[in-house]
């Protein structure tokens, strides 16, 4: 469990995270999502000890990360997969962590199993590719086999099939009934592997709920109609203050009512029915709705032409 209590950082006049307050919870990965600078980043930076509150508490399994006794043992942490000596070999760095935190050896050839890079682990770390940069990193967190892990954008830079091990990976640890924190800009990939999602945008709290509240709260969220009588059935929907959006001669997009009205009002008046279909939003259309306001960085929209053309 990872415990926010009013969580405040401030850098000078920048406040980086404002009066965060939740619970991060075991069994489930949690998602951790803003913009850029939204304050992901000094959030967990925090939860580790490596910068102090201004105001508030992180704790780790109820203690802050300065009272742990044996802190790799009870949280493992993916902030920066580059921050590993290039020079050193993989095992060699493993081994060096293990000692210095109290661990058993054997742990290092488990972790290099588990993360599939024991055949490279004599080789130098600075010669590994980016995916095998994050797996020693996600090798790391695992080193002291922690109930709450952190994973700052573990899937950055990945290939398809480096991003699915990364999915397979966190819910798999989730199941264990760990705690996985972990935040991306991929939303098509946090749709799939997260159980909750917590959402900030300038460092205050925007959502803290299970993905698939997230998703139905998103007024992208329709109805697909089809029929030969779209244009009857329309006007009656729009008698019902429904909004309705002509897609096509035969075709509409509905919001605003429920699939089953929308059968029911049809059924009524007599309208035959070729399609009657839920449209969900992606998270990533949610998302955008969630953190519309809270983008700091905007940049301007691109010009409606192609170039190319
Ligand atoms: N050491 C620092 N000194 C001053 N400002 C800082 C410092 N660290 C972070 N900030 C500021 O705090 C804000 C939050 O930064 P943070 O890196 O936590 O965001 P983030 O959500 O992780 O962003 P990204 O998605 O781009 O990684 C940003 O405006 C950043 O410029």
């Amino acid at each position: 469990m990872i415990t926010l209590r009013g969580l405040t950082k401030r850098y000078g006049d920048k406040t980086a995270v404002h009066d965060l307050t939740l619970d991060i919870a075991p069994g489930k990965v949690t998602g951790f999502l803003g913009p850029n600078g939204a304050g992901k980043s000094t959030t967990m930076r925090m939860v580790l000890g490596l910068d102090h509150p201004t105001a508030g508490r992180a704790l780790v399994g109820g203690r802050p990360y300065a009272d742990l006794r044996h802190p790799l043992r009870e949280v493992g942490a993916l902030l920066d997969a580059k921050a590993v000596h290039p020079g050193r070999p993989a095992r060699k760095h493993l081994l060096a962590m293990a000692r210095s935190n109290g661990l058993p050896e054997r742990r290092v050839e488990e972790v290099l199993a588990t993360v599939g890079l024991e055949s490279v682990a004599a080789r130098r770390a600075g010669s590994y590719s980016l995916g095998m940069g994050q797996r020693l990193g996600i090798a790391g967190a695992l080193l002291g086999d922690p109930a709450v892990l952190m994973f700052d954008e573990p899937v950055n830079g990945l290939d398809p099939d480096g991003v699915l091990w990364v999915r397979r990976l966190m819910r798999s640890l989730a199941a264990e009934g760990r705690t996985v924190f972990v935040s991306s800009h991929l939303m098509s990939e946090m749709q799939l592997t997260a159980d909750r999602l917590v959402v900030i945008g300038k460092g205050r709290l925007i959502a803290d709920a299970p993905v698939a509240e997230v998703i139905a709260g998103s007024s992208r969220n329709s109805v697909r109609v089809r029929s030969p009588h779209a244009a009857r059935l329309r006007t009656r929907l729009l008698a019902e203050h429904a909004e309705v959006t002509r897609i096509g001669e035969q075709e509409l997009r509905v919001t605003g009512t429920p699939l089953e009205r929308i059968g029911l009002i049809s059924h009524e008046i007599g309208v035959p029915l070729y399609e009657l279909s839920a449209q969900e939003a992606s998270l990533e259309e949610a998302y955008m709705e969630l953190t519309g306001t809270s983008v700091e960085y905007a940049a301007p929209a691109p010009p409606e032409h192609d170039a190319r053309a």
